[in-house]
């Protein structure tokens, strides 16, 4: 299924790619850091910090865009998305940003042109609500957190 992603740089993102799947196959186009050049985002250990990416996206309606974290930039640095998988709605219009954290135990430093996260298109499913008196009734009922085992 294709989908039409209108894209507009924003003069601090206009020298830096657009957002591509790397490969054939990929789920995921890279968000790329479009900090200055000489101003390195520096995240200290637990540190969060937003990103920006330089990019404000027009979705097609029904869709969203969800920001998830890189996994070599988790696996070898700790470093991810804070509020993963990021929100983008498909009637926002500011520039896309990436609220990344540092879980590892070394300060992070994010240059421009980065590859910061990816961002992967999905249809959402709006929902109509009907309130009712009361839910139907099922075997599992109230059972959760762990009711089943934890094994
Ligand atoms: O990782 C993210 C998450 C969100 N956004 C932008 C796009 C999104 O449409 C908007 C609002 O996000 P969200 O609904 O998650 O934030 P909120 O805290 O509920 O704020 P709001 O009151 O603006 O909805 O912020 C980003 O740029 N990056």
């Amino acid at each position: 299924m294709t989908h039409v992603l209108r894209v507009q740089r924003l003069p601090h993102g206009a020298d830096l790619p657009l957002p591509r799947y790397e490969t054939a196959g990929a789920a995921g186009m890279d968000l790329i850091a479009a900090n200055p050049a000489d101003d390195p985002i520096i995240l200290a250990p637990l540190e969060r910090k937003l990103v920006p990416t330089g990019l404000i996206i027009q979705l097609e309606q029904g869709f969203e865009a969800q920001v998830r974290p890189r996994s070599g930039l988790a696996f070898k640095h700790g470093v991810t998305v804070l509020n993963a998988p990021g929100t983008i709605d498909a009637d926002y219009r500011g520039e896309v940003q990436v609220l990344l954290v540092n879980l590892g135990a070394e300060a992070f430093t994010i240059t421009r042109g980065m590859r910061i996260a990816q961002m992967i298109i999905a249809p959402v499913t709006t929902a109509e609500i009907v309130e009712v008196v009361a839910v139907n009734h099922t075997s599992r009922a109230a059972g959760g957190f762990g009711s089943t085992g934890m094994n």
